[in-house]
């Protein structure tokens, strides 16, 4: 432990925003998430009404609100009863959410009575919402009537408060009176007619049709049609597609502001929920679709890191490399003005040979960057460490006997082919990881310096090293070294666990070669101000740590 006091954890090695690159994550912070509201019935069994729709909405981008107009005991194999509760009821769930939140879209399912249907065509009046999306429910796909007789007149009229209505082949027919079409061409036929006499566009689907294939079409009130091909997909996994698709169309209506680009997106999402409605045990009958089988194998089922924990995280591992900096003899001495002169020259001559090679490694990793803003910190980084640090180690070495550019020692060589390697391999994180222990360490020993963590003398002008100090406890370098740790943690963030690794490695390893490189013996004095070492005299950085922190 050291004896010395310690700052808390620096301000400046916090990551509470993105770092200020062009990163994915933070145009999706940018982009408006648009709120959804389902007006449907509920399925307990989780497959098909609001509990399909707020799956739907999540897994294509948007935020869920569901009004319940009807509740249903049902299950894969069919619906055993339905209970509607008063409508008022109804009416007060939408004011409540309209009172209080936006409204960018919304998707209306079984409406189960008469009065539901006027109750809602009322609040729509009242409110118009800037989509909504009708999928007439009439009958579950096990057969059963979700909707009564009154109701499906009622419905007919409710239909030009609508942009879009997605009936399936059984519920077109209602709609137009006429018999269920029991080919494609007879199916666009009376979308066209429904579209035509309502002037509301019409979402043709063919999931009833025989067949191998199912074709669904965007028809407009002016005929304009866009048409979907797909292949049937071998399933039973079929229950409450109709319900996901239209929220989902909803959803991507409200993102993209295209019909039939929401269309498109939706049923490729449907797809591929469809087809992976097997991996789910649920029931014995049409099973539910699996609406986040894609975000699931995309994204992972588990949170990963945030950019600011990892930051964080990987600064308390090297807690035990910066207690044993603090306890060198090099470092005790340097603070307290005590370190013989030709210990400080040797060192600096040293750190100007490594600075040199650092600077290759920083324009690697703009070399390497993924967004300009990185790309130009890290050249810009490169520049500084050749234009400022390395010609005032030059100015600090000028007149000295000591040469400004000496050959690097094992300890410097060490470390250098460390960071070399780093480039060598090519993986930016790594490169990256590998860069900023030197940066953060430093920044963080200049403030503690400066703030007289070590005694006062490091704080008087008159010190021997008062130049170096103040170089080290810059405010400029204080806010680099806050960009490199954003850069740092919003990649490690983003990376693999396997790559994250990686970097956690580099990070670390770079960070036991500053150790050892602080405890090199110097100069003339080097036995004084050496950490200390094993008995050949080999500066491994982890012997130098275990050695040191014992
Ligand atoms: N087996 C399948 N393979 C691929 N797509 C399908 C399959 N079954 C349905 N679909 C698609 O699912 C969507 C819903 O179509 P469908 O005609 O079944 O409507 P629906 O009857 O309202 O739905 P539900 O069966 O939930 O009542 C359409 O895009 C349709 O093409
Ligand atoms: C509450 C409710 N709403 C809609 C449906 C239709 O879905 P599907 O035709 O897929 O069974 C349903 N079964 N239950």
């Amino acid at each position: 432990m050291s004896a010395l006091p310690r700052l808390e954890r620096p301000g400046y090695l916090r990551v509470d925003e993105p770092a200020a690159t062009g990163s994915v994550a933070a145009d999706r912070i940018r982009r408006r998430i648009p709120n959804i509201l389902s007006i449907a019935g509920s399925d307990p069994s989780g497959g098909a009404g609001i509990q399909a729709d707020l799956k739907s909405i999540a897994a294509n981008g948007g935020y869920g609100m569901a009004a319940i107009t009807a509740l249903t005991a049902q299950n894969t194999r069919g619906v055993r009863a339905v209970h509607v509760p008063p409508v008022a009821f109804l009416t007060e769930q939408l004011d409540a959410i309209a009172d209080d939140a936006r409204v960018d879209a919304v998707k209306l399912g079984m409406l189960g009575s008469a009065e539901v249907v006027a109750a809602v065509g009322d609040w729509l009046v009242g409110t118009r919402p800037a989509v909504v999306v009708l999928d007439p429910v009439m009958i579950a796909t096990s057969g059963d009537r979700l909707l009564d007789a009154d109701a499906e007149r009622a419905l007919r009229d409710l239909l030009p408060l609508a942009d879009l209505v997605t009936p399936n082949l059984a519920e077109l027919a209602v709609l137009v009176g006429e018999p269920v079409a029991d080919d494609w061409a007879a199916a666009l036929a009376q979308g066209r007619a429904l579209a035509a006499a309502t002037g509301v566009r019409v979402l043709v689907k063919g999931g009833h049709l025989a067949g191998p294939e199912t074709p669904d079409a965007l028809v407009e009130a002016d005929d304009t049609t866009v048409g979907f091909d797909g292949a049937r997909i071998a399933t039973t996994n079929t229950h409450g597609t109709g319900c996901s698709l239209s929220s989902a169309i909803a959803t991507r209506r409200a993102v993209t502001g295209d019909w039939s680009v929401a269309v498109g997106e939706a049923r490729a999402w449907l797809r591929e929920s469809i087809a992976a409605g097997s991996e789910l045990e649920v029931g014995g009958g049409n099973g539910p679709i699996h609406h986040f089988a894609g975000v699931w194998a995309r994204g992972g089922t588990t949170t990963p890191p945030t950019p600011a924990d990892l930051a964080a995280e990987w600064w308390e591992e090297t807690a035990g490399i910066r207690s044993a900096i603090d306890d060198l003899p090099f470092v005790r001495r340097l603070a307290d003005g005590s370190l013989p002169r030709d210990a400080f020259l040797d060192y600096l001559g040293q750190d100007a040979v490594y600075l040199r090679d650092y600077a290759r490694v920083l324009a690697a990793a703009s070399r390497l960057a993924p967004d300009a803003d990185a790309q130009r910190f890290w050249a810009g980084s490169a520049a500084g460490a050749l234009a400022e640090e390395l010609a005032s180690h030059e100015r600090l070495l000028a007149g000295a006997a000591a040469t400004a550019h000496p050959e690097p020692d094992a300890t410097t060589t060490a470390y250098l082919d460390h960071l070399l390697a780093a480039v060598a391999r090519g993986e930016y994180g790594v490169v990256v990881a590998a860069l900023l222990p030197c940066f953060q360490l430093y920044v963080d020993l200049g403030m503690r310096l400066a703030a007289g963590g070590f005694g006062a003398a490091a704080r008087r002008p008159e010190h021997p090293y008062a130049p170096w100090l103040a170089s080290y406890a810059d405010p400029g370098f204080a806010e680099s070294t806050r960009i490199a740790t954003g850069i740092l943690a919003t990649t490690a963030a983003a990376a693999t666990p396997a790559l994250r690794e990686r970097m956690r490695r580099a990070y670390r390893v770079s960070a036991e070669h500053e150790l050892a490189f602080f405890g090199a013996p110097r100069g003339g004095s080097a036995a004084e101000a050496a950490a200390p070492h094993d008995a050949d005299g080999a500066r491994n950085p982890a012997t130098v740590v275990a050695t040191a922190t014992a």
